[in-house]
């Protein structure tokens, strides 16, 4: 389809951001106003790091329905997130910029979540853990404490399914080689994001991530906070945790109401997709 849609005249482009929390890095596409724009195939050709922009997730805004906003995720290779904790913050922190308001609800595939700026932080509540089979998913009924896999790792939804691995150093892992086979092991019908994470006192973990449909991330939000609820699980950390990942640290909280993260988020630059660009990509 070479036609260019009405809201965007061609001559205009399409308008975005690139940002990124913890180098966890986004393209964020406003659609407040507008239908949605993205497809999977947008979505992989903004992904590709040479011949599009490049990113760890896609998030596209669109308005809000019964909420201040909506947020939807997309993978590089072209497939959906169901949640993406950083790009959750990093909308968040922007927003809220906008409207100087210092809390935003933003629905996501995941369900309601609030995000709120505390002394310049921006906190995001990614919700209660998902802690049973069917939920993560796994293929079968089990505990998610106790899967038939080497290295006894824990599974845990978050909106999207985690499996972590509890490891003596973090620094070690060989994460290129064992996540993407975590990732595609059939025990996840959904595939999975792998974390594998190093207690290093009740109140820290090195945790080190390989993302479903992406491969290695500098951070990983959602993994972030799987990765507490599971040392939470096995005692081997009390709720309250700072968390240091490739790209730095994110500070998180695991409260009644659900995991709250929270962490620096930075605007790298707003730009224009040309109308080339789009026309190929719509080709
Ligand atoms: N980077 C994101 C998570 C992306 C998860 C995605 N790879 C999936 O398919 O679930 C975060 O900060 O939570």
């Amino acid at each position: 389809m070479t036609q260019p849609r009405p809201h965007t005249p061609a001559a205009d482009g399409l308008p975005f951001m690139k940002m990124h929390g913890l180098g966890n890095d986004f393209v964020v596409l406003d659609s407040r106003g507008q239908p949605a724009r993205t497809t999977p195939a947008l979505a992989r050709a903004l992904g590709d790091r040479h011949r599009g922009v490049g990113f760890d997730q896609l998030a596209e805004i669109r308005d809000g329905d019964g909420s201040d906003i909506c947020l939807d995720f997309w993978n590089s290779d072209g497939t959906r997130a169901g949640a993406c904790g950083n790009a959750t913050r990093c909308v968040a922190a922007h927003v809220m910029g906008e409207t100087g308001a210092d809390t935003l609800s933003i629905r996501t595939a995941r369900g309601l979540l609030q995000a709120a700026t505390v002394d310049g932080v921006t906190w995001v509540n990614m919700g209660p853990p998902q802690l049973s089979w069917d939920e993560v998913p796994l293929a079968r009924e089990m505990e998610v404490t106790a899967l038939p896999l080497a290295g006894d790792p824990v599974a845990v939804g978050m909106g999207n399914p985690h499996c972590v691995f509890l490891v003596e150093d973090a620094e070690a892992v060989p994460v290129t080689e064992t996540g993407p086979k975590i990732e595609h092991d059939p025990l996840f019908p959904e595939r999975c994001n792998v974390e594998f994470a190093e207690a290093r006192a009740r109140d820290e973990i090195r945790m080190r991530v390989w993302e479903r449909g992406t491969g290695v991330t500098l951070a990983c939000g959602s993994g972030a906070c799987a990765t507490l609820v599971a040392c939470v699980l096995r005692d081997a950390t009390d709720r309250r945790v700072r968390m240091e990942l490739d790209g730095g640290w994110l500070s998180l909280d695991w409260r009644e109401d659900g995991v709250w993260m929270g962490g620096p988020t930075s605007l790298v630059f707003s730009a224009t997709l040309s109308p080339a660009f789009l026309a190929e990509v719509e080709a």
